[in-house]
């Protein structure tokens, strides 16, 4: 059955459009995602906690929902604003719909939304604070819980998704990596997986020597939701095992390695999401294709003085996407390489985390 539903924002919009999911109230963090495909990987990326997402492709769930795409073991974005839904999908291996798919996770939707011109609003205004509501209330309430939710910048959202206890996966696997785990995305670890690499999940705040304890030959800084500015923690373990290990970072990764040479770290205006981005390597002049899925980014100017070295820039806003430090096995990205959603077209760089730690 529809239902009506309410999408407010914090510039006092109320878009009135059809609920799906669950019957509720949810605050977040409103941005777009560019991606035809894709909604099944993204709702489950832990690195969405905190956020509304909105995806500008106007026709979504028409492929059906498989555990199979699945990022983590549930949704984490804490609500959906499409244009379109279709709950009758089409697909070998779809298990269920949209709709089915959202109430499981107890996560509101809400579609019949003109999301074009949504986007040209985030565009111009930059992301901004959201509720959803597939209840009844009034406009105004809604509006106050909109406008009283606390901003992204100073949420602690890694906590709620990083693992509680160290976790080994694929412990008869040939090597070890340590993965300090921020929201950590399935297809990373399954790129590790498949290159004979075991393993050891640890929480965000697990330090220096709890990490040598599990004798890892590399380390991978997760991807993760919010501000790297939040888990000063988890910077300081990276300064304190950069002589002593290779460690490689994505997304989130990338922040808070920059963080722990000195960098400093901007809120974009309203970020980098889809699967189609492109980056090209200064080096090498090559240009890759890529997923991506984030709202800050590091200050270059802030690298000048330190050990870092940007190596890959974003073509459409020219942002640092790639580092590396000058002397030690330390090299991160911004994008996504283990897709899901997206292009496989950086998967090198497992190769290449394979590679420095076999030499290290
Ligand atoms: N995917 C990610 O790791 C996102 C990193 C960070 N939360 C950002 O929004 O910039």
């Amino acid at each position: 059955m529809l239902k009506e539903a309410k999408l407010a924002l914090e510039d006092g919009t109320i878009l009135k459009g059809e609920g799906f999911g669950f019957e509720t109230i949810k605050t977040g963090e409103v941005v777009f995602a560019t991606g035809m495909t894709g909604y099944v990987e993204s709702l489950t990326d832990p690195s969405y906690k905190g956020q509304i997402l909105m995806s500008t492709y106007p026709l979504q769930g028409n492929y059906g929902i498989s555990r199979e795409w699945f990022q983590s073991e549930g949704i984490k974005a804490e609500g959906f604003i499409v244009r379109e839904q279709n709950n009758y999908p089409s697909h070998r291996l779809s298990q269920e719909n949209l709709n089915d798919f959202l109430e499981e996770f107890e996560v509101p939707g809400i579609s019949g939304i003109d999301t074009r011109a949504l986007t040209l609003k985030i565009r111009e205004h930059g992301a901004m604070k959201g509720a959803i509501s597939t209840e009844e209330i009034e406009d105004d309430e809604l509006l106050k819980l909109t406008k009283e939710q606390t901003e992204i910048q100073n949420m602690d959202l890694v906590d709620k998704v990083s693992v509680k206890k160290p976790t080994i996966i694929g412990e008869d696997n040939k090597h070890r990596a340590v993965i300090l785990d921020c929201g950590i995305k399935k297809n990373s670890i399954n790129a590790l997986l498949k290159r004979d690499i075991g393993v050891v999940l640890v929480p965000y705040k697990t330090g220096y020597k709890e990490i040598m304890d599990y004798d890892p030959e590399a380390v991978l800084v997760s991807s993760g939701p919010g501000n790297p500015t939040r888990v000063t923690e988890a910077a300081q373990t990276v300064l304190d095992l950069s002589t002593k290990l290779p460690i490689f970072g994505i997304c989130l990764g990338q922040q808070i390695i920059s963080l722990a040479f000195g960098a400093k770290i901007n809120k974009m205006k309203f970020g980098h999401r889809g699967i189609n981005q492109p980056v090209k390597d200064l080096k090498t002049g090559k240009v890759s294709i890529t997923s991506q899925n984030h709202g800050f980014t590091l200050d270059p100017n802030s690298c000048k003085d330190i050990p870092i070295n940007i190596t890959q820039i974003n073509l459409n806003d020219h942002t640092p996407e790639g580092l590396e430090h000058e002397e030690l096995p330390i090299v991160s990205v911004q994008y996504h390489p283990e897709a899901g959603p997206g292009p496989h077209d950086s998967d090198s760089y497992f190769d290449r985390f394979l590679e420095t730690l076999k030499n290290y």
